[in-house]
């Protein structure tokens, strides 16, 4: 093993795999190829051969193209350059935008199928306004890494090596007109630029400390830290706060029940459901980060019945289930939690917790399929049954995609 990383080999790919690797076969071998599109013929160049039932190959030339294949909207990730030298983070910028979001939606429902046999006919919605631009000038953050010689850049797609650049297509004009390409950093590890939308766009450099930031969602305005987590997508706060809002069933809603936003941020979503639901809400908004909760008890303060608290999810809920008296168990089974976990997913330890606290309804917020698809499993095993699905193009020009779902008992 070994003596083929480097050699070139001709296949063609059939299908789009989680993390948006299309796959072939050669000589009766799985391997995973990167910037091809299923139904290419491509020479890839054999970056991995470790393992006898699978190796990673990247294309470095497409010998039948796909009709869905675009010039690369980064010419810093083009095909055209060395797989090495390649700029990661727009894995998807080589495939035109609409198909990139049945690809996404191809691996959504195969995800469903094939871990918690469900059938749907889920589509990826576009944001507004994303196709007329064909899905450029998004990103409201970027984190770029600094080369040996000071200079910055995104992550190599499949190394740990810098890629020095000069643009950042996917990122709003602010944030590009902000971002200091011409300068030296040298020895900083990473340069963060935001574009919050209440004020200028600011540069974070490596550990700096955190300064009070203000983002609009509507009409609301949230606190938070410019290095703490928001929504990357500038339009992404306002679709997931309605999308948030029409996945919960207003006739399994109980708006004194003991209703949870999970991994809550700085209470984007404890803000979504309040909002939707009226002045009597009761919500608890529960995220690790200290300095979030503390933001988010400030962006939830017009709620009387909303709160913040600061704790590890599973942990919390562990706690949550050892002392709840019989009354606090039935507000929880008539509670409406929302979750939105990191892309790990919430897991078998904060599924199973659930499943006997036993709430009404649960949102899920999902930033990555497998994950989703393996809680969703989970759930079902506690008794609940997806009742409803949308999923958004959050990131186009990347292979990730956004679900919201929900599951109700029965
Ligand atoms: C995908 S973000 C969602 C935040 C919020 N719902 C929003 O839309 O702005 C996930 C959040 O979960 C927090 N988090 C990650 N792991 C956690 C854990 N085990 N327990 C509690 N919070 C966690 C992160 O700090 C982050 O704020």
């Amino acid at each position: 093993m070994g003596e083929h990383i480097g050699s070139i080999i001709e296949l063609t790919v059939d299908k789009i795999a989680h993390g948006g690797i299309a796959v072939g076969r050669l000589d009766g071998r799985v391997v995973f190829v990167s910037d091809a599109i299923p139904g290419e013929t491509v020479r890839a160049r054999v970056s991995d051969d470790r393992k006898k039932s699978f190796w990673r190959a990247d294309a470095v030339e497409v010998l039948q193209p796909s009709e869905h294949r675009r010039d690369h909207v980064w010419s810093a990730a083009a095909i055209d350059r060395d797989p090495r030298g390649r700029a990661g983070g727009a894995e998807f910028g080589h495939i035109a935008l609409a198909h990139q979001r049945e690809l996404k939606r191809q691996v959504l429902a195969e995800s469903l199928q094939r871990m918690a046999g469900i059938e749907s006919d889920v589509v990826v919605e576009p944001l507004p306004g994303d196709p007329a631009v064909n899905g450029l000038g998004w990103r409201t953050r970027i984190r770029l890494h600094v080369d040996d010689q000071g200079r910055l850049g995104p992550m190599a797609s499949r190394s740990h090596s810098v890629i020095p650049v000069q643009d950042v297509p996917l990122a709003t004009a602010a944030v590009q007109a902000a971002t200091p390409f011409a300068e030296r950093f040298l020895g900083l590890g990473t340069l963060d630029v935001i574009a919050p939308t209440t004020s200028d766009p600011r540069l974070v450099i490596g550990e700096q400390k955190p300064t009070v930031i203000r983002e609009l969602v509507g009409e609301r305005e949230f606190q938070l830290d410019d290095t703490g987590f928001w929504q990357v997508h500038r339009s992404a706060p306002v679709a997931l706060t309605r999308a948030v809002q029409e996945a919960i069933d207003p006739a399994l809603f109980d708006p004194r029940a003991e209703n949870l936003d999970l991994y809550g941020g700085v209470g984007l979503l404890a803000a979504a459901v309040a909002d939707r639901f009226g002045a009597e809400t009761r919500i608890t908004s529960v995220e690790s980060d200290e300095r979030a909760t503390d933001h988010a008890s400030e962006n939830l303060a017009e709620w009387l019945g909303a709160s913040a608290e600061t704790g590890r999810v599973d942990r919390w809920l562990r706690e949550l289930d050892a002392g709840a008296s019989a009354a606090d168990r039935d507000r929880l089974r008539a509670a409406t939690i929302v979750l939105d976990p990191p892309r790990s997913g919430a897991g078998s330890e904060v599924m199973t917790v659930l499943g006997r606290l036993a709430p009404a309804q649960l949102v899920y917020v999902a930033c990555d399929p497998v994950a989703l698809a393996r809680d969703v499993a989970l759930a079902a095993e506690a008794g609940y049954r997806l009742a409803r699905i949308r999923a958004f193009d959050l990131f186009p020009h990347t292979h990730h995609v956004e679900a919201v779902a929900t599951l109700i008992r029965g």
